[in-house]
């Protein structure tokens, strides 16, 4: 593999506030990296350290192998996408695509063409004698990207690019986003606090909690195998559900507590009274003839979109269901609830780390 961007013992202090704790990242060439994380978790911080508008405290940036820590933003070849456009507004499209070539003293028929390839690239050729202000949101990010593009940088750094953008034009972008560095063969470094975002669009997801690294991996290996009870929490929606547990006695098995024990066999090895948090995703949940179910649980709300049905149970913890298609089952009744013991997710009380 190589290294495009790497990270070595990356620390981040405003005066008193650690705010990146000991980070070690290798962002390979060509991938889409995606960091997530809750508002103040970090993510803005080491994306603004990559593109040098924040200085390390302590470590080593590396960008295509060399030492970055004190090269200023400009000389670092890597291009920003910010979620604001930032476009000049008296400008025209291709005026603020050539405006950085021009800067540069590229000759203007050099720059124009380069605007117009890139336009064409990003869908962006009727347009490029308008002014910002006379684009769609959509647009406006589109000439944001193209204005990146246009430099043929090391890397693109995403800081929350769709977030001023409706719900329906943000599901397109980002498929827009993904084609765009595919055919590129960029490097993207992607932040979102959204993690269907993160999930959909990027090769490498990087979970981040107050200033540390909670897990990186593939997308669908943080779903399966959430390394903690955090990133469990954080990736996937709706939520996975938590409940207080204990070994059983068997040594096989778990007792749930959910207002009352539950024994479910799970098939391998448990320390007998070991204090547990068990997780179960809603959408591993299916709905069984209550005679004959795991658990037997009376339904607090109903949710229907007409293509799921959303159950809230009225246990304690409450359980979130998702049942594909309608339910037929309505607040007040009692349901049967199964699922694969398989699909149980083991974290220490104390720990919080996965078992
Ligand atoms: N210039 C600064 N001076 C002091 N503290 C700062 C500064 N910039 C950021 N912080 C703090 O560092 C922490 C991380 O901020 P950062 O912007 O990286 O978070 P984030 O994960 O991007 O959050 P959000 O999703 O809300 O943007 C926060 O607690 C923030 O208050």
């Amino acid at each position: 593999m190589i290294a495009q961007i790497e990270l070595t013992g990356v620390n981040k202090h405003y005066g008193n506030y650690h705010a990146l704790k000991d980070i070690d990242l290798s962002i390979e060439k060509g991938s889409f990296t995606a960091l997530v994380g809750p508002s103040g978790c970090g993510k803005s911080t080491l994306l603004r350290s990559l593109a040098g508008l924040e200085s390390i405290s302590t470590g080593t940036l590396k960008i295509a192998g060399d030492v970055m820590n004190k090269v200023p933003p400009r000389k670092r070849d890597v291009a920003m996408v910010f979620q604001s456009y930032a476009l000049y507004p008296h400008m025209t499209v291709e005026e603020n695509l050539t405006y950085s070539l021009r800067v540069r003293g590229m000759p203007k028929t050099e720059a124009r063409k380069a605007a117009a390839e890139v336009a064409r690239t990003t869908g962006l050729s009727h347009l490029l004698d308008r002014y910002p202000r006379e684009l769609s949101g959509g647009q406006r990010q589109r000439v944001a990207m193209s204005r990146a593009i246009i430099r043929h940088p090391k890397a693109f750094l995403f800081d929350e690019p769709l977030s001023n953008l409706d719900a329906a034009l943000r599901v397109h972008m980002r498929k827009e986003i993904r084609a765009l560095h595919d055919r590129l063969g960029a490097t993207s470094v992607y932040v979102t606090h959204d993690q269907i975002e993160a999930m959909t669009m990027a090769d490498r997801v990087v979970v981040m909690r107050a200033g540390i690294i909670e897990q990186q991996g593939r997308p669908l290996d943080l779903y399966d195998k959430p390394a903690n009870k955090f990133v469990a929490g954080f990736i996937g929606s709706p939520a996975m559900n938590f409940i207080p547990a204990q070994g059983g006695q068997d040594g096989r098995s778990v007792v749930l507590d959910l207002g009352q024990p539950q024994s479910v066999d799970v098939g391998y090895p448990v320390q007998p009274g070991r204090e547990l948090t068990v997780g179960l995703r809603p959408e591993h949940i299916t709905l069984a003839p209550p005679d004959k179910a795991m658990l037997k649980v009376p339904v607090a709300v109903v949710e229907s979109t007409g293509a799921a049905t959303y159950l809230t149970t009225a246990t304690t913890p409450e359980l979130a269901v998702v049942i594909n298609g309608r339910g037929g089952t309505a607040a007040g009744e009692t349901v049967g609830l199964d699922f694969e013991p398989a699909q149980l997710h083991l974290f220490d009380v104390k720990t919080e780390r996965r078992i």
